[in-house]
């Protein structure tokens, strides 16, 4: 790519770079809150915590299933298993109820250093994408999100892309 084209190129992604509260970034919060790419994490407890009536000693393993947290009603209202990237308006804290239950990136002092680049390179793909191509799902798209080391699209994810 040349100086001019990556000029271009800036121009369309630079609005949706710099802040959490757009449209785009409530789209990806959205999409990794349905399809997080983690399914779930896992702790090793350290010393003995006591949460609600259950005493859990040191050296548990943990599972933190992200997948069932993030399709919670609890959590996240009667729409859980919609679509609404609306929810996350006000962004990641005040998307859920009464606390924060969004991690596909976890959480803590191990949470995913690559966070902000993978939702910068997202929107960075997106907008190059968007300079040349519409597109629209393919009729042989089937909808079954399944999981190996990672959720993924088990039929794949048939787009079809017309050229501008
Ligand atoms: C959508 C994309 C991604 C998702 C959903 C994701 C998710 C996660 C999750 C769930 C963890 C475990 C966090 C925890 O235990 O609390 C993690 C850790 C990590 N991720 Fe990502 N990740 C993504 C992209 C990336 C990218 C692009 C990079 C590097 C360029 C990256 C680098 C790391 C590293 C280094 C850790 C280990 C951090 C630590 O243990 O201190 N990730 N990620």
């Amino acid at each position: 790519m040349n100086g001019e084209q990556w000029f271009k190129v800036r121009k369309i992604a630079t609005p949706a770079f710099h802040h959490d509260k757009l449209k785009v970034s409530q789209i990806l919060y959205e999409v990794l809150r349905l399809y997080s790419p983690a399914p779930l994490l896992t702790r090793a407890n350290v010393k003995e915590i006591k949460l609600g009536e259950i005493v859990i000693p040191p050296g548990v393993l943990l599972s933190l299933p992200i997948m069932l947290v993030h399709h919670d009603h609890e959590y996240w209202g009667d729409d859980a298993k919609k679509f609404n990237p609306d929810r996350f308006s006000e962004g990641v804290s005040k998307a859920s109820k009464n606390q924060v239950s969004f991690f596909s990136f976890g959480w803590g002092p191990r949470i995913c250093l690559g966070q902000n680049f993978a939702l910068l390179e997202s929107k960075l793909a997106l907008a190059m994408i968007l300079q040349k191509f519409t597109f629209q799902l393919s009729p042989t798209y089937m909808h079954a999100p399944t999981r190996g080391v990672t959720v993924y699209p088990q039929h794949g994810a048939n787009i079809i892309l017309h050229k501008i």
